[in-house]
């Protein structure tokens, strides 16, 4: 039985008073939803407020990179060690932006996804085609090679906090939204590659979320389904009453 994970990806938006203020809000709405993970990702600069808000709640508090090292000259980083430390809990991996515009590639997915699984932060790993991809019938191919070079040589005996987000780069921020047929093959083929990659137990046990302009009123058709275990979601997540409805409306 895969819990329900459903994760605010807020991307460059919120500083921290903003932070607090959608927690003020937000915390109160979802406390009695014990039957979903919830997990905020706000950016570095909110992580510790964020923290602090929801310190003796149910929800958890992602950060949206990291680097792969523990520690080392590598201005503007964030290690995996910095997080434990100030209590982050998950941690987003390869989102298509940080793929399209910091040069992000299946590689350092890679390693960032063997650092994450040994410093015990949960990590949401985003893959996810192009529209061009998709058009040209090449969908399953990219999602194949994303996969196969970002889980090699990961231990299935350490595997199963893995959790990946499928999002199709032409739905994300553009309103359009894969239909509930198109995600669901996706995410099925996802499962069939990771009980190849991994195992037929972790690929049970991975939740797959859908990524791309998930909102309150297409949450449900989307998240019901069988291979669909959540969402990641960005523009809908900035607003407590919105995330929360995402939420409610998801476990319906
Ligand atoms: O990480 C979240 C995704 O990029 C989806 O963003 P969106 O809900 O604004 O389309």
């Amino acid at each position: 039985m895969r819990k329900p994970l459903i994760a605010a990806n807020w991307k460059m938006y919120k500083i921290p008073a903003e932070a607090i203020d959608f927690t003020d809000a937000f915390l109160p709405l979802v406390a009695n939803q014990e039957k979903t993970e919830i997990v905020l990702c706000p950016s570095m600069t909110s992580l510790g407020v964020a923290i602090a808000a929801t310190k003796g709640t149910q929800v958890h508090i992602g950060a949206q990179t990291m680097h792969w090292l523990d520690n080392g000259a590598y201005t503007g980083e964030t290690s995996p060690t910095m997080l434990n430390a100030i209590g982050a809990t998950h941690v987003l991996i390869g989102h298509s932006e940080r793929r399209q515009y910091f040069n992000e590639t299946d590689e350092t997915v890679n390693m960032k996804l063997k650092s994450a699984l040994a410093h015990k932060l949960i990590p949401i790993v985003c893959v996810g085609e192009q529209k061009a991809e998709r058009e040209s019938g090449h969908t399953n191919d990219v999602l194949q090679q994303q996969l196969s070079i970002g889980l090699q040589g990961i231990d299935p005996a350490i595997a199963t906090p893995l959790v990946i987000a499928y999002e199709p780069v032409w739905a994300i921020g553009t309103g359009l939204t894969a239909t509930p047929q198109i995600a669901d093959d996706a995410h099925k083929f996802i499962r069939a590659q990771i009980a190849e990659l991994l195992s037929p137990a972790i690929a049970a046990s991975t939740r797959i979320l859908y990524g791309g302009s998930v909102k309150p009123d297409n949450a449900a058709s989307l998240c019901c389904l069988e291979n669909i275990d959540g969402a990641l979601v960005g523009g809908a997540s900035l607003d407590p009453i919105s995330f929360a409805q995402i939420i409610a409306n998801s476990s319906i």
